[in-house]
C-alpha cells in the first residue's frame, strides 16, 4: 500500500471508531478482510488510528473536522506536511482537498490549551485540579506514543547482560531510572514476542512505572503476599521475581488469571492462583496489594480510546470500587501486616483521596510510602501507597 492508501484506510477506520466500535477490533476486523495489506501497512494503518484517537481535538481543529478525513488532515498538518501530497485522489489516496478544506485554519500554537493538548472536556477540571503545574506538560505528554518497556526476570538474569542478550535479537535497549529492572526498548520492539529471551521468560513487557510500584511493596524473607486485583499478574510476577516470599493471586474475574500459571512457569517462580473460597482459608497474609480498577488515565498513551470515553459518572462508579476493594482487602490483612494500593490514574480522586478516606475510616493503621508518577517520569502515570495494619 502507498503512504496515502494507509491514510485513507485509517480515516475510514476512525469514522467506524466514532460511530461507537473499539478501535482495536476494528482493526483486527480491516486485516483479516484486506489479506493484501502486509504487516509494514497493517503497523502504519494502527499507528495513524491510535495516533488520531490521542490528539482527536487538536487534530480534528487542524484539519477542519472530527470525522475521519479531518483528522487524518489534521495529523498530517500538525507534522508539517503538504496534505496536497497525500489527498490525490490517485490509486486509493484520498479524495483531492476542497476549497473549504484548504481554506487557512488554526495553527497549533493558536488553539486554546485544552484542545491543543488534546484534554477531555469531561474531566479537564479535575486534571488540573490534580496535576497543578504540570497539567499542560503532562497532557502533551499523553499526545504522543508510550515508550515499550520490558521488565528484566532478575531471577533468570542480571539487566546488563540481558540487554546483550536482546542486542543480539536485533533489540536494542537502555536501562531507565524508574525501576532497576526497567529496560526501554529503542529499536526493534516488534520482535520482543518472537524473541528468545522473552521465550525463555528473561523479559517480560511491563511499564517501567507499573515495575516501580512493584519495587515498592515490602517483601520480608517467607512472607505471604496476596495480589488482590492480579489481572494477568504483571505485579504478582514483578514481585515473585524478587524472590523470598510466597505469592498468591486472585481476581474478581478469575479467567482474567488464566495466563498467569504458564507465564508463572516461564519467569520459574511460583504463584497460587485463589479462588474466592480458597481466599477465606488461605488469609491472613503479610501484604495485600490492590491494584484496583480505575480511569487509567496515566495510561491514556496506550489507551487514548478511555481518554475520550471516561465520564465523571464512571469516576464515581470506580471510587466507590476502589473503597469497596480496599475495605475488603484490609480484613485479609494480618495484624502488622501491609496493605498496598494502586491505580494507573492521575486523579487525586482515585488515588491520595481513597487513602485518606480509608485511614479516616481505619483507625491505627499507618501510611508507610506513597509515591505519583506521571507520564513526565517517563513511564505510565501510576500511584501506589502502602499502609500498615495495627499489631
Ligand atoms: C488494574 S487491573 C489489574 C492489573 C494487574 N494487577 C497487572 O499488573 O497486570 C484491575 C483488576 O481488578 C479486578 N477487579 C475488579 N473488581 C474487583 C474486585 N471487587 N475484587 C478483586 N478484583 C477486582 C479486575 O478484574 C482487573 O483484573
Amino acid at each position: 500500500m502507498t503512504p496515502a492508501a494507509r491514510i485513507a484506510a485509517a480515516a475510514e477506520l476512525l469514522d467506524a471508531w466514532r460511530a461507537g466500535a473499539p478501535a482495536e477490533k476494528l482493526l483486527t476486523t480491516w486485516a483479516r478482510q484486506n489479506r493484501f495489506a502486509g504487516s509494514k501497512d497493517r503497523a502504519a494503518i494502527r499507528d495513524h488510528v491510535y495516533d488520531a484517537i490521542r490528539c482527536l481535538r487538536s487534530f480534528a481543529a487542524l484539519g477542519g473536522a472530527a470525522t475521519g478525513r479531518g483528522l487524518m488532515l489534521g495529523m498530517l498538518r500538525a507534522a508539517g506536511t503538504d496534505p496536497d501530497t497525500v489527498f490525490t485522489g490517485l490509486g486509493h489516496a484520498p479524495a483531492p482537498l476542497v476549497p473549504e478544506e484548504r481554506a487557512p485554519g488554526p495553527a497549533l500554537a493558536d488553539l486554546a490549551e485544552p484542545v491543543a493538548c488534546d484534554c477531555p472536556e469531561a474531566l479537564e477540571g479535575l486534571l488540573r485540579e490534580s496535576l497543578g503545574a504540570d497539567f499542560r506538560p503532562v497532557m502533551e505528554r499523553l499526545r504522543q506514543r508510550a515508550p515499550v518497556f520490558l521488565r528484566v526476570n532478575i531471577r533468570l538474569g542480571d539487566p546488563a547482560s540481558v540487554a546483550v542478550r536482546l542486542a543480539g535479537e536485533g533489540i536494542e535497549t537502555r536501562a531507565h531510572a524508574l525501576s532497576p529492572t526497567a529496560l526501554e526498548v529503542v529499536a526493534g520492539a516488534r520482535r520482543v514476542h518472537l524473541s528468545r529471551a522473552f521465550a525463555e521468560g528473561l523479559v517480560e513487557l511491563q511499564d517501567a512505572a507499573s515495575q516501580a510500584v512493584a519495587d515498592m511493596m515490602p517483601l520480608a524473607e517467607g512472607a505471604r503476599v496476596l495480589d488482590y486485583c492480579a489481572g494477568g499478574g504483571g505485579k504478582t510476577l514483578a514481585m515473585a521475581a524478587r524472590g523470598g516470599a510466597r505469592h498468591f493471586a486472585h481476581d474478581a474475574a478469575p479467567q482474567r488469571m488464566r495466563d498467569l500459571p504458564a507465564r508463572a512457569e516461564r519467569a520459574g517462580v511460583a504463584v497460587q492462583c485463589l479462588g474466592g473460597t480458597a481466599l477465606g482459608e488461605a488469609a491472613p497474609f503479610d501484604l495485600v496489594l490492590c491494584d484496583v480498577p480505575c480511569s487509567g488515565s496515566g495510561a491514556w498513551r496506550r489507551s487514548p480510546e478511555a481518554k475520550w470515553r471516561t465520564t465523571p459518572a464512571d469516576l464515581d462508579r470506580l471510587t466507590a470500587l476502589q473503597e469497596e476493594i480496599l475495605d475488603r482487602a484490609a480484613g485479609l490483612v494480618a495484624p502488622g501486616g501491609h496493605l498496598a494500593y494502586a491505580t494507573c490514574s492521575l486523579l487525586a480522586a482515585e488515588n491520595g483521596a481513597r487513602i485518606g478516606r480509608f485511614l479516616d475510616a481505619f483507625p491505627g493503621w499507618v501510611l508507610r510510602s506513597e509515591r505519583r508518577l506521571t507520564p513526565l517520569d517517563g513511564g505510565d502515570g501510576f500511584y501506589a501507597a502502602v499502609m500498615r495494619r495495627p499489631g
